[in-house]
């Protein structure tokens, strides 16, 4: 099947809701076999390059006619734009190519209605960046909705248009070793093997890498290394759990951060690992067999009612449901689904959850509270909230690698934050209870 029409076939499940990861995921697992490398690097950079840009491409497709409803057009012409603008692909060629499949798909007045929107759009588009820019239209520019574009202008000021700009980079691949099963010396020989190279390094175990996914390895398979981002991995790092401890993990699946506690617990002592829908609580389950790990306790709870496990612990990792803000390179969608309303939401629902964890932790133990998010309602006014309602806690300085880019706030949490390339925007900080 042509290499477009694949995409285009994708882009539709996609609007039919499906998540991207797991969309291409899936695809990948079940026509792998059928590409190449550089085929499925071509499909993954254009299926994720147009949700990043949906709003901008539609603005182009709307712009030059209103008659585009049917969604296999409208995607292809979303596709062919995307090649054109975001990868300077040879304009003639794209038209020639769109056109003929859509003479093929939906005949040859719709391909010369293709050929005729696309070669207006290569004509003009030099022109869109300056017209939407004196149009006070950046929103429609970085492609996120304008509701977010305000906020990011009201809470960024001078710096907002670098932070719209680092949200929509195409994100470095990385991967953890799982030092229960493999040493950072074996991976590197394996990378070396590969020819793979190391683009950034985090002290603990993180790569990240100039190649694609490493799912179809065996090294994956067997659970020597796992698709983890440097910045989950420093929250669940900084909590600092030690072998023997009882540990809890409120909101904790597919459970990539409880692995990194197990690792730093030398498979000794206990996590429970909670979440509210078992589904999810399966996918701990797995993780854990496939990665060796075996004092984890998957259980289905709701983290607000963390009081029934009758349990005091050690150490707690919140790493609370969030708005994912930070991962939208990532989780593209993250963005055109959620508004304010649901960001005010989420505060409320992470602020119980912190609340309710910070109940169950034993005097003298530590919580690490964590977003993949940026904006401070689910950050640091949550956690300032936290401390003014609960003086028996303080917040303790935490320390991460010096080759992490973002800033402490005034409580002593740290965003990583826009200017870091690499790593996912995260949240996070840690509080101690006194008394
Ligand atoms: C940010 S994700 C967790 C990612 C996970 N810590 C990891 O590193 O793999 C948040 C999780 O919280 C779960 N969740 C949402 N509301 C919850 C609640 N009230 N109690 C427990 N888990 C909840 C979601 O199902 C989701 O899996």
């Amino acid at each position: 099947m042509n290499i477009k029409v694949r995409i285009v076939k994708l882009l539709m499940e996609f609007e039919e809701g499906k998540y991207s990861n797991l969309l291409l995921n899936d695809y990948f697992r079940e026509h792998g076999h059928e590409l190449t490398r550089g085929e499925k690097a071509f499909i993954t950079e254009v299926f994720y390059g147009v949700i990043r840009n949906l709003i901008f491409l539609d603005y182009q497709i709307d712009k030059r006619s209103k008659k585009v409803h049917r969604r296999w057009l409208r995607n292809m012409l979303r596709l062919s734009m995307y090649q054109a603008y975001f990868m300077n692909s040879d304009e003639a060629g794209i038209a020639w190519e769109a056109t003929e499949l859509t003479n093929e798909k939906l005949g040859t007045y719709v391909g010369g209605f293709v050929n005729g929107i696309l070669r207006n759009f290569f004509r003009e588009m030099e022109e869109e960046e300056n017209f939407l820019r004196e149009n006070d239209a950046l929103d429609i520019f970085y492609s996120y909705p304008r509701w977010f574009y305000e906020k990011v202008v009201a809470e960024y000021g001078e710096e907002a248009e670098e932070v719209l700009k680092s949200y929509k980079r195409i994100p470095s691949m990385s991967v953890r070793v799982n030092t229960l099963k493999y040493s950072e010396e074996e991976f590197e020989e394996f990378l070396d093997r590969k020819n793979i190279k190391i683009i950034k390094y985090i002290e603990g175990g993180v790569y990240y890498l100039d190649s694609g996914s490493l799912i179809d390895t065996p090294e994956f398979k067997s659970g020597k290394i796992v698709p983890q981002d440097g910045a989950s991995f420093l929250a669940a790092r900084t909590l600092g759990a030690k072998a023997g401890e009882r540990v809890l993990d409120t909101c904790s699946a597919p459970g990539t951060k409880s692995m990194v506690l197990a690792e730093d617990m030398k498979n000794e002592g206990t996590i429970t690992s909670l979440d509210i829908h078992n589904h999810k609580v399966r996918l701990i389950r797995r993780s854990a067999k496939r990665m060796g790990v075996e004092i984890v306790e998957a259980k289905k709870l709701d983290a607000r009612e963390v009081a029934e496990l009758n349990t005091e612990f050690d150490k707690i990792l919140v790493d609370a449901p969030c708005s994912g803000y930070g991962v939208i390179r990532k989780k593209p969608e993250a963005l055109y689904n959620k508004d304010m309303e649901s960001v005010e939401e989420l505060a409320n629902l992470q602020y119980e959850i912190l609340t309710a964890a910070s109940k169950v932790l034993k005097v003298g133990g530590e919580l690490v509270y964590s977003t993949c998010t940026i904006f401070k309602e689910e950050n640091t006014d949550n956690a300032a909230k936290f401390l003014a309602e609960n003086p028996n806690f303080e917040a303790v300085s935490i320390e991460l690698p010096g080759n992490i880019k973002g800033k402490f706030d005034h409580l002593g949490g740290f965003n990583i934050d826009y200017t870091e390339e690499h790593l996912d925007g995260f949240y996070i900080i840690k509080f101690k209870k006194n008394s």
